[in-house]
C-alpha cells in the first residue's frame, strides 16, 4: 500500500510548504516548478529514494546530489515529443508569418486597403532550417517541416548524432555555420551548464537579417538581454519563444515591447493527451522506484 500526500493545487506548491510535507517521504513526484536540490533533500531525510518528475527537461533537479545519495530519478521523455514538436511549428509559422500582429491589426483597426508589403514575413519554401541540439523533439520537428519543402536541414551538438540525422537527411555543421546558414533555428538542446546562454550575441551576430529563432527547450539557454538587443536592431527578423528566465516573464519585459517576438506561456507539451500520458508515466516511474523495480523512463545519473 502506498500513502501519499497530494499538493491539489494548480500553482505551485509554497517552497517552506513542500520542505514541510517531504520530511520522510520515500519517493516524490514533482514538476518543473520544483527545485530538488540538496536543501530539499535534505529536509525529505533518508527514506527517499525516488524522484519522479512529471517533465522531459530535468534542469530543475540537482543530479550530482541525487546521485551522491543514491536516489532514482524517474522523467517523461517520448510522451510529449509530438505536442512539442507540433506547438514548435505552430510557434515558428506565427512567429515567420506574423500571425500575432497581424491579428492585432485586423482587430483594431489598422486593416486599411490590401497593401503590397504589409505585413509580409518569411517562408519555410527553400529554407534552410537549424537545429541546436538533435534529439528525438529535433527529429519531429523537423518531419512536421519537411512539407512545407524546405530545402535543406543542419544541425549542430556535442557530437553527430548520425541515426537521428539520416531519419531527417541533417547535415552536422558547426555552431557557427548553423548561425550563418539557418533561415529558422530551433533550439532543442537540454539546459545543462554547457548550454546555459549558449544563445548570445556570439551566435545572433552571426545569423542572417531574415532569420527566425525559435526556443521551445529552456529559457536559460538564451541570453535574453542579447535577444532583445538582436530583435530591435534588426539584426535577426524574428523569435518565438515558449520558455523564458524567469516564469513567468514579466509583463513590463523589454521582449515583450516588441512586434517580432513572440512570447508563449511555457504551453509546448500542454494537450490534453500528452498531460495525461506524462503523468501517468511519471506516476507509473514513481511505483516503479519505489518498489526496486526498472522505471518505464529512468534518467541514467
Ligand atoms: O518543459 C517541459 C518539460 O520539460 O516537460
Amino acid at each position: 500500500m502506498v500513502q501519499f500526500e497530494m499538493w491539489d493545487s494548480d500553482e505551485p506548491v509554497p517552497r517552506l510548504e513542500l520542505l514541510k510535507k517531504v520530511k520522510g517521504c520515500d519517493g516524490i513526484l514533482c514538476v518543473l516548478t520544483e527545485k530538488i536540490d540538496a536543501q530539499l533533500l535534505e529536509a525529505a531525510g533518508p527514506n527517499l529514494k525516488v524522484v519522479s518528475t512529471m517533465s522531459v527537461g530535468f534542469d530543475h533537479l540537482s543530479l550530482d546530489e541525487l546521485k551522491k545519495r543514491g536516489i532514482r530519478v524517474g522523467y517523461t521523455p517520448d510522451v510529449l515529443t509530438d505536442c512539442v514538436a507540433e506547438l514548435t511549428v505552430a510557434l515558428l509559422l506565427a512567429t515567420s508569418r506574423r500571425l500575432i500582429e497581424a491579428t492585432h491589426e485586423a482587430k483594431t483597426g489598422g486593416w486599411g486597403t490590401w497593401r503590397t508589403l504589409w505585413l509580409c514575413g518569411h517562408e519555410l519554401a527553400n529554407s534552410t532550417v537549424g537545429i541546436l541540439g538533435l534529439g528525438r523533439i529535433g527529429v519531429a520537428i523537423a518531419e512536421r517541416l519537411k512539407p512545407f519543402k524546405v530545402k535543406k536541414f543542419i544541425y549542430t551538438d556535442v557530437a553527430p548524432r548520425p541515426e537521428l540525422a539520416n531519419m531527417i537527411e541533417a547535415e552536422y555543421v558547426s555552431f557557427d555555420e548553423l548561425a550563418k546558414q539557418s533561415d529558422f533555428l530551433a533550439v532543442c538542446c537540454a539546459l545543462t551548464q554547457e548550454t546555459h546562454g549558449i544563445c548570445n550575441w556570439n551566435l545572433f551576430s552571426k545569423m542572417k537579417k531574415n532569420a527566425i529563432f525559435i526556443n521551445t527547450s529552456r529559457g536559460g539557454v538564451v541570453n535574453q538581454e542579447d535577444l532583445y538587443e538582436a530583435l530591435s536592431t534588426g539584426l535577426i527578423a524574428g523569435a518565438g519563444l515558449d520558455v523564458t528566465t524567469p516564469e513567468p516573464l514579466p509583463t513590463h519585459h523589454p521582449l515583450f515591447t516588441l512586434k517580432n517576438c513572440v512570447i508563449l506561456p511555457h504551453i509546448a507539451s500542454a494537450s490534453y493527451t500528452t498531460r495525461n500520458a506524462m503523468s501517468a508515466l511519471a506516476a507509473n516511474n514513481l511505483l516503479a522506484g519505489l518498489r526496486g523495480e526498472p522505471m518505464p523512463k529512468e534518467l541514467k545519473l
